[in-house]
């Protein structure tokens, strides 16, 4: 992933929304390659943020900070939202994304710490442990009222089984539970190694004691728990929620409690947070925390430490190790496509300056070694080209196909594996209501990026620089003419390539210049006898 970078003179107004751990945010501030300037200014009301944010090119947050829609249109100057976290249902990540603002986050860094606090929840929960601390500080020795259960030969219900779900899973083994887990992409062979149980969601809700959540809050999850699922529970099932407040249905699991279905709940997450008021607080089978999960100084310190990383690694060098809202490439797959970012975004950008009218349909192919690869990130590439005519700084690699989409191109991408005598070759066609461009440009070994084909055209063109692209009749002494006419404007012609279809038909000329031409100088030169057509391009 690479976008535009800030250079290092460049002030980046780095503002923090939420409490952070300050040995988290260390290197940020020893940071001096970069000129940062970290403001701290916590508990915000939303419009207090929007003012706050306009020329912040930096967003740093955890769960509390609401980022809507709004904030993000007002951050005009914002480029990148960090979560020192790994829940990001608090970002409207669409509105992120259609802003090219790249969104990144910390999933590791609070994995243990919010598994042993799920653990410490279902401990607590199975021995009343809240509850008798509560009476006996409260004067009261009572030893009958919190009799608890064990937590050994029971069954514990994981549903979503990824970083949090999996060490939750570990501990409970230790605890010795049997596991019974659900997760789209738990495999038989998985749960096989870790000597624990794959079953549908119905599966483990019937199966468990205990059921804890660990997925994402998604369209999907929202209510993942409702009535249907406590109607086919065990009687006396106890329930963890430290994932996200919404998981499991608050009026549907208050109900299951009061009908006796459900014997406790414990839980670190609400729909609506802060929680002081909630109802399911009023029942004695309840015990809560206050969104704990990941308040351990370690994580604090490792989440803050991972976004801030990440946020010098963008500014530095345009790439992220965590991004949310794009595909993160790995580290083998950015080795092989990288070398060709440049290359298929000047490609998108050649045609976008010899393009007349809006593009319809675009048709990438990749052929050779290059079509070995997931060539998703070049096309990102070279649609962000392709935009920047129009949409300039605006578009990067985050929002290029969005974009792209939204203003109706078709986008098609082909592979193939004959190169046409080149080890790489990427040819790319743009199509509007009237017009058919196309240009191919390869990698030649040593030598950089070139463009070997414009139009039906072969050439040999460094896509660096400012070019001329001029059609014509091939008729002798066009390129005399054209040579001509441009030492009288004092334009100079660092090189040449010509091309015809027939002896006397259509023909062009590819010339690279030392300097920009305006308007002018190109009506000078479009008017010359035999000339059909003459576009100046930036690359
Ligand atoms: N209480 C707290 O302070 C904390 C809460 N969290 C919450 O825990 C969640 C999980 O965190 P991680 O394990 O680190 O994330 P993860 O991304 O490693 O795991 C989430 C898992 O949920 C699964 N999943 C998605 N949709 C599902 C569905 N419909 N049914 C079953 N499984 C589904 C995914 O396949 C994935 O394996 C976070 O999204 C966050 O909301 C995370 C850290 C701290
Ligand atoms: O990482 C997560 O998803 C969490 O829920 C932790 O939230 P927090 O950063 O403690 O507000």
């Amino acid at each position: 992933m690479v976008t535009k970078t800030a250079t290092a003179t460049n002030l980046i107004n780095v503002f923090i929304a939420d409490p952070l751990s300050e040995d988290g945010i260390f290197p940020l501030r020893q940071e001096t390659d970069l000129n940062l300037n970290v403001v701290i200014d916590t508990g915000l009301a939303p419009e207090q943020l929007i003012e706050k944010i306009q020329d912040v090119h930096v967003l740093l947050v955890r769960s509390q900070t609401k980022v809507t829609r709004e904030i993000i249109a007002a951050a005009k100057s914002l480029k990148l939202i960090g979560r020192a976290g790994v829940g990001v249902d608090n970002i409207d990540l669409a509105a992120a994304t259609e802003h090219g603002v790249i969104v990144v986050n910390a999933p590791d860094g609070n994995t243990n710490s919010a598994a042993e606090h799920t653990i410490a929840m279902m401990t607590s929960l199975a021995r009343h442990i809240p509850q008798a601390y509560n009476a006996l500080k409260n004067g009261l020795w009572d030893r009958k009222t919190y009799v608890g259960v064990e937590l050994k030969n029971k069954t514990l219900g994981v549903l979503g089984f990824g970083r949090i779900g999996t060490e939750v899973a570990y501990r409970a083994k230790g605890q010795r539970m049997n596991v019974i887990a659900y997760d789209p992409f738990l495999t038989e062979e998985r749960a096989k190694e870790l000597g624990i149980t794959k079953g549908s969601v119905d599966e483990v809700v019937q199966a468990a004691d205990f059921i804890t959540v660990h997925t994402p809050l998604l369209p999907e999850t929202r209510n993942l728990i409702n009535k249907d699922k406590f109607a086919i529970m065990k009687t006396d099932v106890r329930i963890i929620n430290c994932a996200r407040g919404g998981i499991i249905d608050e009026d549907d699991l208050y109900d299951a409690i009061v009908e006796g279905k459900v014997a406790g709940a414990a839980l670190d997450v609400f729909v609506e947070e802060p929680a002081t008021n909630h109802k399911l607080l009023t029942l004695p089978q309840v015990i809560a925390t206050p969104h704990l999960g990941a308040s351990t100084i370690e994580a604090q310190e490792s989440v803050a430490v991972d976004v801030s990383n990440d946020i010098i690694k963008f500014f530095k060098t345009g790439t992220v190790t965590n991004p949310v809202n794009m595909p993160s490439i790995p580290k083998e797959l950015l080795a092989q496509v990288e070398p060709f970012f440049e290359l298929a975004e000047k490609l998108g950008n050649f045609l976008s300056q010899v393009t007349t009218e809006p593009i319809k349909e675009i048709n990438i192919s990749y052929a050779g070694e290059v079509a070995n690869y997931d060539v998703r990130p070049l096309t990102s590439n070279n649609l962000k080209g392709l935009l920047q005519k129009n949409h300039g700084d605006h578009v990067n690699d985050v929002n290029a196909r969005y974009l792209s989409e939204r203003i109706g191109i078709k986008i098609n991408e082909h592979k193939t594996t004959t190169a046409k005598g080149f080890t790489n070759l990427i040819s790319v066609e743009v199509k509007t209501e009237n017009e058919v461009h196309t240009v191919a440009g390869t990698l030649l070994n040593g030598l950089g990026a070139r463009i070997v084909k414009v139009e039906n055209y072969v050439v040999d063109v460094i896509p660096q620089g400012h070019l001329l692209y001029i059609k014509n009749t091939d008729k002798p002494g066009a390129i005399g003419r054209v040579a001509t006419k441009l030492a009288e404007k004092d334009i100079n012609i660092a090189t040449m390539q010509v091309g015809r279809d027939q002896v006397g038909g259509t023909a062009i000329m590819m010339l690279t210049i030392d300097n920009d031409v305006t308007a002018e100088d190109l009506n000078y030169v479009a008017q010359l006898e035999n000339i059909d057509e003459v576009k100046a391009i930036t690359l």
